[in-house]
């Protein structure tokens, strides 16, 4: 077994809590987006997070937020992480990072070759990245769409700071995933999902052991 962790996001019910313990993911990761099937209350997220146990960290995941909204998520439920998951500038993510004190993982979609440059740039700013596909432009979500890219285009690229590999991933491809990118992290949303937004406690189990499978 490795020790490759996992993240699991846009959980919406104490149950899939559960799920996320007993399969031994990482990171537990909680959707602030109104347009996504998995948005949940501020209400809903500070009663989820209670349930998480120490060990596993919370994740909000937020795009293009406002220090309003920060302020509102971050005064009421214990977060661990901010996923930044829209076009947060470098500057806007250091200036998050300074004023509220937490890690920052900075989201990037890749598409091409051309999408790479700016791994090296938030890495300056940013604790952890997250490498996901990048969405079509007609997609209402910046991501939790489904959708991989091509893993080799990042075969052999090392940044400075932890990273994360996401988009697309399920408990069939994961492996091949890792293989192919080296990837000590990964994060999955609708790759565990039995309908939008609704989380399946064997899915979630089956993709970490996926994951860990050496
Ligand atoms: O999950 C969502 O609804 C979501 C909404 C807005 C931005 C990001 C979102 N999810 C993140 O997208 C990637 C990939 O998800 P998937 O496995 O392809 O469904 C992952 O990092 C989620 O955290």
């Amino acid at each position: 077994m490795s020790d490759t962790k996992v993240k699991i996001c846009g959980l919406t019910r104490t149950s899939d809590i559960a799920a996320v313990v007993d399969a031994g993911a990482t990171y537990a990761g909680f959707v602030f987006f109104p347009k996504s099937p998995r948005n949940i209350s501020m209400a809903k997220a500070k009663e989820l997070a209670l349930n998480v146990p120490t060990g596993i960290a919370k994740v909000a995941l937020v795009v293009d937020p406002t220090n309003t909204v920060l302020d509102q998520i971050l005064s009421d439920i214990a977060i661990d992480i901010l996923q930044l998951h829209g076009h947060e500038s470098p500057q806007r993510v250091a200036d998050i990072r300074e004023k509220y004190g937490l890690p920052v993982m900075k989201a990037i979609g890749v598409a091409n070759e051309s999408d790479l440059p700016q791994l090296q740039d938030y890495a300056q700013v940013a604790d952890q990245l997250l490498v996901d596909a990048k969405p079509s432009e007609q997609s209402d979500l910046p991501g939790g769409n489904g959708l991989a890219f091509d893993w080799r285009l990042i075969a052999d690229r090392r940044w400075p700071v932890p990273w994360m590999l996401a988009g697309g991933l399920t408990a069939g491809n994961v492996a091949e995933a890792i293989r192919l990118t080296g990837a000590q992290q990964v994060d999955v949303s609708s790759g565990v999902e039995s309908a939008p937004g609704v989380k399946d406690a064997q899915l979630i189990q089956h993709f970490v052991t996926a994951a860990k499978a050496k």
